[in-house]
């Protein structure tokens, strides 16, 4: 990443290397979410653009390469990272970024990161950091692969935990792209193109901007912010990755819709893809319901929804209360379901450290157990899309074969030729009927897409 930093003198840089330290510190300390922290702080700060961009770039590259700068640290330090206080690591690890892999000049990167380092750490960052300055990213990277095989050396270099490359490596295997890992970890360390859905009927993809590049719903953001696109800031035109609108449209094309259809979403906050199904839905005569567990997060669907008039009803509880009180009831069923997300790892930079592995069997229950909901409120001659935003086998291709086993009355629908009839590019290759999306490959989060049909009765 080129980070361009003019003058190299504190003065304009200060502030946004302030704001990265900070949402380092509350990601560190209360859980915070970089993407959800990060636009607030950067208005508080009333940051330039030129800033705004540089704390960006300094905090989502500082999270997502954190095992990389870890792992350089401690051999610089020559002490391991958790002896070294939490706050001085965090500086650490900024310092460390701006070095290898910003334009910043060393000088500056290492006297305006010891800036904010606590008065009693200084010299310490400041060696630590000389340190660094004096190896190219190239040498470091020899440094801290020595000796690695396998994905142990891939997790070093691409700054991945060890299980969550083999989970990618897995998730590329069943899908027939074995030999695509290092381009997916690679990808996962850039930033996504902002991608913007028209939402069909309220405004035509043409009347916002170029089109996207998969989706046939989707526009290319070019840059700026996107609320100040007008179609955006009236709610015509939203933030969604393509992949996820891929996922929405793959249910409302997958065949003409009947009016009078009932539609649930039953996983359905912050609602992202409520608003894509609801536009679909208006535009067939369909029906909508959004339902969401968190009421904050109905509350964001609410939101989500209010463009629409009438604005479909949305619904608080858990999603499995369908399974007896609408058992049957719905024509067509999204359930986008709770995962690891480890399909999203671009635009969540700290997720692949906050997830564990011990989070996948209670993940894969849960979907079991909302699938299972579904299918029980699913109309004879139903459809029913299961959605990811993870590649994980066990909450993808293992999830579907075990609801197919438990109900031979649900079929699996050839995903891949509806996605590809829908698509405005070619999906390339891929194993069964479920459509797997790729960054690497589609340019979108690594969504998993399968729709399940039951039998007529
Ligand atoms: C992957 S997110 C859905 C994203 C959403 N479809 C969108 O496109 O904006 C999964 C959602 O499921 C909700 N959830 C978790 N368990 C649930 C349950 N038992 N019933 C209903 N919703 C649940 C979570 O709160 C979360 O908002």
């Amino acid at each position: 990443m080129n980070v361009k930093h003019g003058a190299g003198t504190t003065g304009r840089a200060a502030p946004a290397r302030k704001v990265a330290a900070e949402v380092l510190a509350a990601v560190r300390d209360d859980d915070a979410y970089a993407n959800l922290l990060l636009p607030g702080r950067i208005a508080q700060a009333k940051l330039s653009p030129g800033d705004a961009a540089l704390a960006t770039e300094l905090t989502y590259g500082t999270l997502r390469m954190q095992g990389r700068y870890d792992r350089i640290i401690r051999l610089a330090a020559n002490r391991e990272t958790d002896a070294i206080d939490p706050v001085v690591l965090d500086v650490l690890r900024l310092g460390v970024h701006q070095l290898l892999a910003t334009r910043i000049p060393p000088h500056a990167a290492v006297g305006d990161t010891v800036a904010l380092a606590p008065r009693r750490a200084t010299g310490f960052v400041n060696g630590v950091l000389r340190t660094v300055s004096r190896s190219t990213p190239e040498e470091w990277d020899a440094r801290l692969t020595e000796g690695l095989t396998g994905d142990a050396r891939l997790a070093a270099e691409y700054s991945h935990p060890e299980w969550v490359v083999d989970a990618l490596r897995r998730g590329l295997e069943a899908d027939g792209r074995g030999s695509e890992l290092e381009e997916l970890l690679a990808a996962d360390n850039v930033a996504p193109a902002v991608a913007l859905v028209a939402l069909p009927g309220l405004v035509e993809v043409a009347a916002v901007g170029e089109p996207g590049v998969i989706a046939p719903t989707a526009v290319r953001a070019l840059g700026g912010d996107p609320a100040a696109v007008p179609a955006v800031a009236a709610g015509l035109a939203r933030v969604q990755d393509e992949g996820s609108q891929l996922a929405a449209i793959a249910l409302s094309r997958a065949r003409e819709i009947v009016p009078g259809e009932r539609w649930l979403d039953m996983c359905a906050g912050p609602g992202g893809k409520a608003a894509l199904l609801a536009a679909e839905a208006r535009i067939g005569g369909a029906e909508l319901i959004a339902n969401e567990l968190v009421p904050a997060r109905a509350g964001l669907v609410r939101r989500a929804l209010a463009v629409f008039d009438p604005a479909p009803r949305v619904v608080e509880g858990d999603a499995t209360r369908f399974a007896t009180s609408e058992a049957g009831g719905f024509d067509r069923i999204l359930l986008d379901a709770p995962c690891t997300g480890l399909g999203a790892l671009r635009r969540r930079p700290e997720a692949r450290w906050r997830k564990q592995p011990s989070d996948i069997p209670g993940l894969v229950a849960l979907q079991a157990r909302l699938l299972d909901a579904a299918v029980a409120a699913l109309a004879p001659g139903g459809l029913l899309a299961y959605v990811t935003c993870s590649p994980h086998p066990d909450e993808t291709r293992a999830a579907v074969a075990g609801v197919l086993d438990r109900h031979p009355e649900l079929t699996a629908v050839d995903t891949r030729e509806v996605v590809a009839r829908i698509a405005t590019s070619d999906l390339g290759p891929g194993v069964g009927p479920a459509v797997q999306l790729w960054p690497h490959r589609h340019g979108t989060d690594a969504m998993f897409i399968q729709l399940l049909s039951k039998v007529d009765a």
